[in-house]
Order: C-alpha cells, then sequence, then structure tokens
C-alpha cells in the first residue's frame, strides 16, 4: 500500500497522544511515510511532539521523518491528509462558555446551547483560514475536520467552500457509544453495521447489526432498560462526568423508546434538571484542565525526562482508530461505513435539502457515499427542524455580524427559549469573546 503524508493540526490537543497510538496500532491500515504536527501555540505543542518523537522511535521506526512546526508552508506541502482538531481560546474560554449560561439557570456546554454557540463564533474564522491556507499549498490533501462545535462548523465551511469534496467533518461520539454497544453484546464494535440519522450531537439509532445482518437494535434497548448503560472506552470508562451522561440514555430511552439516542440529547431533552446539576467553578473545562489534560502532560514531562515510554499507561482509544480508519477508507477506497457529516440533498426526505446531517456513509476515493434514510417521525423531524435552524442561525449572526440573528438563534435553541433570557446570556457572551467574535451589530 502507498505510504501517506499526514498533518495533525492542533497538535498540542490532549488528543493527540491518542491519535499518534491509533496510527501505531493502525500502521497497516493507514501507513504514513511522514508525520508532521502543526499548532500556533509552539510551547503547548513542543510537550506533546517531544514525547511523541520517543513514542515513535520505540515503536514506529519505519517511519521516515516526523518534524513539527508553527510554520503552515512546512506543515502543508505535499500532505495526503490532515487532521483538525484546535480549540480556538483554549480551554480557558471552554470555562467561560459554560459558565456564563449558568448564570442564568442555563445548560453550559461546550458544544451544546450558548456554549456550543460561543464556541462555534470562535472556531469559523480560524476554521476558515486554516482550510484556505491548507488549499493553497495542496489541492487534493483529505481534510478531516473534527474541530468542536462540529455541527456549525460544518456549515459554516459548507458555505465558504461548497465546491470543495475534499473536506469531510466527522464526530466521534456514534462511534464511543456503538462501542458501549458492542461490549454489552460480547461483540468487535468494528463488527457492527449502524443505521442513525441526526445533526451532529443530534440523532438516534434506528438499527445495530451484526455483518452477518443479525439484528441487535431491540436486545440493545433491552439491556440498557434492564441493565443501564456505561462508557466502555478506555478513554472514559472511569470518567465520573461520562459515566453519569451514558448512565441518562436509560432515561431517554423509557421516555421515548422508538430510537437510541446520542448520550447528548440529554442537554435537549432535560435542560432544566442537568443545568441545576451543574457547578460552576468545576465545569467540563476545570475537569478536563485537571483530568485529562494534567495526566497527558504528566505522561509526556516523564517520557521526555527519560526519553522512554517504559512504565507508561499509552493506548489507541476508539476516537483515533476512527479518524485513521476513516481517512484510510477514503485514500484506498475501501468502502467501509463510517458516519459522517454531509450535505443532506433528499438523504432525509422530510428535512432541508441544505441541512449538514449526519448519517452513515460508505468512505471511497470519490467522498462519502450515504445512505438513504428516507422520512423520519415527527418528533425527530420537529427536533431536528428546530436545532437546523438555531445552528444556520448562529451562521447567519456570524457572517452577518448581527446582533439579531444570535438572539434569534439563542431564542430558539432547546436549552434557551426565553427571549430575555437570551439577551442577557448573549451580552455576557459578547464581552467575553472580545476579539474573538465578530463585532455584532
Ligand atoms: N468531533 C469530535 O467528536 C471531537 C472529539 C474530540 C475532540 N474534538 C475537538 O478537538 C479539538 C481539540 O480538543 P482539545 O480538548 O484537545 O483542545 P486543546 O486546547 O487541548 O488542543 C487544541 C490545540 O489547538 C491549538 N490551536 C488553537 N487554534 C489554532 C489554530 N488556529 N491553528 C492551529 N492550532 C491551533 C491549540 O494551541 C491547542 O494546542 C476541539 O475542537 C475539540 O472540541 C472533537
Ligand atoms: O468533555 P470532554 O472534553 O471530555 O469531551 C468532549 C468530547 O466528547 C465527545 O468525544 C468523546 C469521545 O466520544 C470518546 O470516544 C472519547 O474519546 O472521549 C471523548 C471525550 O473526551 C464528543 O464527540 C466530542 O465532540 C467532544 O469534544
Ligand atoms: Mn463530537
Amino acid at each position: 500500500m502507498e505510504k501517506k503524508n499526514l498533518v495533525i493540526v492542533g497538535g498540542g490537543s490532549t488528543y493527540t497522544l491518542g491519535i499518534v497510538m491509533s496510527l501505531i496500532a493502525e500502521k497497516e491500515t493507514l501507513p504514513l511515510n511522514k508525520l508532521v504536527f502543526y499548532d500556533t501555540d509552539a510551547e503547548r505543542q513542543e510537550k506533546i511532539a517531544k514525547a511523541t518523537a520517543v513514542i515513535l522511535k520505540e515503536r514506529y521506526p519505519e517511519l521516515e521523518t516526523f518534524e513539527y512546526t508553527t510554520d503552515k508552508s512546512k506543515a502543508f506541502t505535499d500532505m495526503d491528509v490532515a487532521f483538525l482538531q484546535i480549540r480556538t481560546g483554549g480551554l480557558k474560554m471552554r470555562e467561560k462558555d459554560e459558565q456564563i449560561p449558568l448564570k442564568y439557570g442555563v445548560v453550559g456546554q461546550e458544544t451544546c446551547g450558548p456554549g456550543g454557540m460561543a464556541y462555534g463564533m470562535r472556531s469559523i474564522p480560524d476554521m476558515i483560514e486554516l482550510i484556505h491556507d491548507i488549499r493553497s499549498y495542496t489541492d487534493d490533501a483529505w481534510i478531516l475536520n473534527y474541530t468542536n462545535p462540529a455541527a456549525i462548523v460544518a456549515e459554516a465551511l459548507q458555505r465558504e467552500f461548497p465546491e470543495d469534496d475534499r473536506l469531510l467533518n466527522i464526530c466521534d461520539m456514534p462511534i464511543a457509544i456503538m462501542k458501549s454497544y458492542a461490549d454489552m453484546l460480547g461483540k468487535d464494535v468494528w463488527d457492527l453495521v449502524p443505521e442513525y440519522f441526526g445533526l451532529n450531537h443530534f440523532g438516534w439509532f434506528t438499527k445495530i447489526e451484526d455483518k452477518d445482518g443479525t439484528d441487535y437494535t431491540e436486545v440493545i434497548k433491552e439491556k440498557i432498560i434492564n441493565e443501564g448503560f456505561v462508557p466502555t472506552d478506555e478513554e472514559i470508562a472511569n470518567d465520573e462526568s461520562w459515566k453519569k451522561t451514558f448512565a441518562q440514555a436509560r432515561k431517554m430511552l423509557m421516555d421515548f423508546p422508538e430510537f437510541l439516542p446520542n448520550t447528548y440529547l440529554q442537554y435537549y431533552l432535560y435542560p432544566e434538571a442537568l443545568a441545576a446539576k451543574e457547578v460552576p467553578d468545576n465545569t467540563r473545562a476545570r475537569q478536563v484542565i485537571n483530568g485529562r489534560q494534567r495526566r497527558v502532560h504528566d505522561q509526556c514531562d516523564h517520557i521526555i525526562s527519560t526519553q522512554s515510554t517504559e512504565g507508561i499507561e499509552l493506548t489507541d482509544d476508539v476516537h483515533g482508530v476512527y479518524m485513521v480508519k476513516a481517512a484510510a477508507s477514503l485514500m484506498y477506497h475501501m468502502n467501509e461505513i463510517y458516519i459522517v457529516m454531509v450535505k443532506n440533498n433528499g438523504i432525509i426526505s422530510n428535512i432541508p435539502h441544505d441541512a449538514m446531517v449526519e448519517v452513515p456513509a460508505m468512505l471511497a476515493r470519490s467522498g462519502p457515499r450515504p445512505f438513504s434514510v428516507g422520512e423520519v417521525p415527527t418528533f425527530y423531524k420537529g427536533m431536528m427542524e428546530n436545532q437546523l435552524a438555531y445552528e444556520k442561525l448562529v451562521v447567519d449572526a456570524y457572517f452577518e455580524k448581527s446582533y439579531n440573528k444570535a438572539l434569534q438563534a439563542l431564542t430558539l435553541n432547546r436549552t434557551v427559549t426565553d427571549v430575555e433570557k437570551a439577551k442577557l446570556i448573549l451580552d455576557d457572551l459578547i464581552e467575553e469573546n472580545k476579539g474573538y467574535w465578530p463585532e455584532l451589530h
């Protein structure tokens, strides 16, 4: 198989080591010639990169080149594929996104509700600039984006780059949920075949089969109702916040037994209860700073000082393996099925054609080949149309620099709904996001 060149944009991310371990685990699936990290924060990236150099020397000696840089030309020239994982404003701004809505009794979340809008308005300009930059060095590299909030980023990129057919937005939440289904069934996650529809962080599984065509959907539902639901991917299996989130799947399924829900739906279905449970000085950002980020940075410091990975537990994860396998399916025309974001164009026949939907697709050299979903029932259509209008209004607000569109967006969002609350939250978000957001008028 022809070896490829890969650049990870946001090399300093807390996810990078997991991606590196997944590239090592999947070196037969996606063999690399060259791996490059690119980041705007040289210091943050250097820690991850210096540890990666040790890991690669031990476990991927056949990799010809590993480099890290803040120079776009070095990063993007001769690339076959780019993984995009940036966080504009860092975890510091994520904390503000989560705390501000909570002041008004509204869910404070990275990608849902007002926090998601704030993060979206910060991500859009950096993402647009990045894609223009990457394309100025390569026309045909695959760009796999999972920078959040992926739904809003995907909508903005679709408007800015309508002709770019090598730009794909992808999220790991469906596969992380499928990993738990697989472990409940005693099966391998990669042997399960999903039927799924929705928007990013806003969707439902309608069927789970194995590759022999045996349907496990009802078995999974029964197990969740009777035994509960837990995260099993090593990365999140022991995380209290993720355990609580997965447990909510049982409640959602009891209230709406028709389809298996994406865990993110909890924020839209039970916004009051969720907001009431959150603690403003220990929102998810703080937990990540003291948890995943500290663990990753401690691991890196140890590896760098000993120049060895001995005694350090490093594993691939479902997030990284998913991105690597999806990229391989695109580049080697493997036609495997992954849940990805694509323009609707009638896939879900009773919602707008220009929606960016999340559905299963075969990933081929020519791009994603999504499967038809057909009509979705009224409840799901209504939920999705409301959320879609919110997402589109956020992107309108960004491009038109419109305060009123931003207010309309927040008013529509199921986590807010009250205009007076929406105004208070929006005004606080504008204040905190000065220098990141366009000036709204
Ligand atoms: N879609 C998904 O399912 C999924 C899953 C996991 C993570 N993510 C996303 O991946 C991203 C990284 O998450 P994290 O928690 O590791 O964040 P992080 O802050 O640890 O890492 C982000 C890195 O991006 C860098 N960066 C910021 N702006 C940049 C720019 N314009 N160009 C290049 N680099 C830039 C930062 O310096 C930082 O090193 C986030 O957007 C997160 O939401 C998405
Ligand atoms: O709150 P965080 O930073 O821990 O997570 C936010 C992300 O959550 C989802 O990603 C999961 C992923 O599904 C799982 O496999 C594992 O890798 O952990 C991730 C969370 O740490 C979600 O899909 C992402 O979009 C979020 O950024
Ligand atoms: Mn996601």
